[in-house]
């Protein structure tokens, strides 16, 4: 502490030594004490004090602010607040502030209490702020009148316990998803409010993939994306009670956080926060199942993190790891930029190892002369299905994006002893990051050698359109266009007649089929024989065009 006279640190140190009744703000003595104190250094004085009434921390300010170091994050739990009241000085009038506001909010306090001290030294009156389980009037606090310094009665403690007591059971309530962390979604961007709106929910989707529960949304349109500071401390002033309201354990945002917005969020808010990009990743370190996508995915989560750790911070923690610490491998995420390269370095090695041998088992099977074809789509479009009805076999299929994530393949059969190669592959989505298409590009790289992408979408999804889109462009991006393809308009069962006749209409070149009823499949097994086990004749098709008969 600069600046303060031994007699001075001496009466901080004391202050320790106090202890505050449980049922008034403090006695006499002690507003008149602190109030001399702060007069005295011209700085605002604050003490921390836990429900038993014991300071357990002494903070000196600034004359006009005071500044709260980090707390320990003993009492974490999201439910449960701080377990600490801030006591402290103004050095005028003036109330409560915002920035008091601001420290009880992200700091989850019991209170924050406000006295002010006269030019003299003599307190003069006191004002309080305590949160509230729900907003009241779209505060999610409440103010106290200003009191007289002598009127001491106000139990924080008890208070700050109905609080808890009041989230618990609202807690309790919804308790079925157990354990599952939450999250509040959020979208900030340009884009108009219906397209944000949207984009959450597909968000949405990718969370119940990774086992998140959703707690909330937020949406915030702004005209401009501040590079630095993606949400004002105000706005995430906001955030922060809706999740305190809603439970949340985390915050996702949609799109992609630069690192100065991830870094500038996590150091106003305590909660876990996340991009869309990291919990896409997340879902890949989940899912992966093979060695070679293991590896692919460890390598996306390391080069994503890399440039988002800047020294050793306390958000670290928060940044790291995805959802719960799950980490790719099992292993935690190394923080240590050294590491991390030569972590990733060894990555790489062992990828081209694979992906050698992977070029032996593609080459074998050219050998044995069998045509591959490799079912490609926007994820949840129903390929691993697809592969199960034709080839009735059992690759997990779920009604959960990304379901498939590792190359799968098996032979399908046709009259004569015949056989085709059919390969399942991962799911494409809009605005796949960077990091993720070329660390997903050797799970891919069997459809180089495919001689028939069979396009899977689904045709019941409202964005149809900008799926089969989305999916074109990966390909063109992946130099995959000049492989053949057939568009499968599938989960046709669920389409009415009206939307069937205009599909058909806008989509003429696209084959109608369900995996779940079967209908259109003897037309695929057609096409593919046609086109695959004719290739005579499939070579003079042009493309996009239907055979003749
Ligand atoms: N109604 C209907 N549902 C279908 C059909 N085909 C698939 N589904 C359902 O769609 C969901 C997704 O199916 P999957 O086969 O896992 O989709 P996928 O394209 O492999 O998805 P990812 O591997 O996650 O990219 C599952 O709930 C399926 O039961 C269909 O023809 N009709
Ligand atoms: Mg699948």
């Amino acid at each position: 502490m600069q600046g303060l006279k031994p007699s001075q640190l001496t009466a901080l140190n004391r202050l320790f030594n106090r202890r505050f009744p449980a049922a008034d703000v403090y006695t006499p003595e002690q507003a008149r004490e602190i109030a001399l104190l702060s007069r005295a250094l011209g700085r605002q004085l604050g003490l921390l004090i836990d429900r038993k009434g014991r300071v357990q921390t002494v903070l000196v300010g600034e004359a006009g602010s005071i500044l709260i170091p980090q707390l320990a994050r003993g009492r974490s739990g999201q439910e449960r607040l701080r377990g600490l009241r801030l006591l402290h000085t103004h050095l005028t009038p003036e109330g409560v502030s915002q920035e008091d506001l601001m420290d009880l909010l992200f700091l989850r306090l019991d209170a924050v209490i406000a006295l002010s001290v006269n030019p003299a030294g003599e307190p003069i009156q006191w004002q309080a702020a305590h949160l509230l389980p729900r907003a009241v009037e779209g505060l999610p606090y409440h103010l106290s009148a200003p009191q007289a310094w002598t009127r001491t009665a106000a139990d924080f403690a008890a208070t700050a316990q109905a609080l808890e007591d009041e989230l618990a059971r609202v807690a309790a309530v919804g308790r079925e998803a157990a354990n599952t962390p939450r999250a509040l979604l959020v979208s900030v961007s340009a884009l108009p409010r219906l397209v944000q709106e949207r984009n959450l929910d597909e968000l949405a989707a990718l969370a119940h993939t990774a086992g998140l529960t959703v707690a909330g949304r937020m949406v915030q349109r702004v005209t401009q994306v501040n590079p630095r500071l993606i949400l004002g401390k105000g706005k995430v002033a906001e955030l922060e009670v809706q999740a305190l309201q809603g439970r949340a354990d985390m915050l996702v945002f949609d799109g992609e956080l630069a690192p100065a917005q991830l870094h500038n969020l996590a150091d106003i808010t305590e909660r876990k926060v996340m991009d869309r990009t990291q919990l896409i990743l997340d879902i890949f370190a989940q899912h992966a199942v093979t060695r070679a996508g293991k590896l692919q995915v460890e390598l996306a989560q390391l080069r994503y993190t890399q440039p988002r750790l800047v020294g050793k911070n306390r958000a670290m923690d928060r940044l790291m790891g995805g959802i719960g610490g799950r980490g790719p491998g099992e292993t935690k995420l190394e923080t240590d930029r050294r590491k991390i390269r030569e972590r990733m370095a060894r990555i790489r090695t062992a990828l081209d190892q694979l992906r050698r041998q992977r070029a032996f088992t593609r080459a074998r099977r050219a050998r044995q002369g069998l045509p591959v074809a490799a079912l490609v789509g926007y994820t949840n479009a129903g390929k691993s299905t697809l592969l199960n009805t034709l080839t009735r076999s059992e690759v997990l299929a779920e009604n959960k994006l990304f379901a498939t994530l590792d190359p799968t393949t098996r032979r399908l059969r046709f009259p004569a002893a015949r056989e085709l190669v059919l390969a399942d592959t991962v799911g494409f989505i809009r605005n796949l990051p960077k990091e993720l298409t070329e660390a997903f590009q050797a799970t891919l790289e069997e459809l180089e050698s495919a001689d028939l992408l069979l396009h899977v979408a689904d045709a019941a999804h409202p964005d149809l359109l900008q799926q089969i889109a989305a999916v074109e462009d990966t390909l063109t991006q992946m130099d995959l266009d000049r492989v053949p393809r057939l568009l499968l308009l599938n989960k046709w069962d669920q389409l009415a007649a009206p939307a069937r006749a205009q599909l058909a209409d806008a989509l003429p070149q696209a084959l109608p089929l369900s995996a779940h009823s079967g209908e259109g499949l003897p037309a695929l097994l057609d096409a593919l024989e046609l086109r695959l086990l004719h290739p005579a004749h499939a070579l003079v098709v042009p493309q996009g065009q239907t055979p003749q008969a």
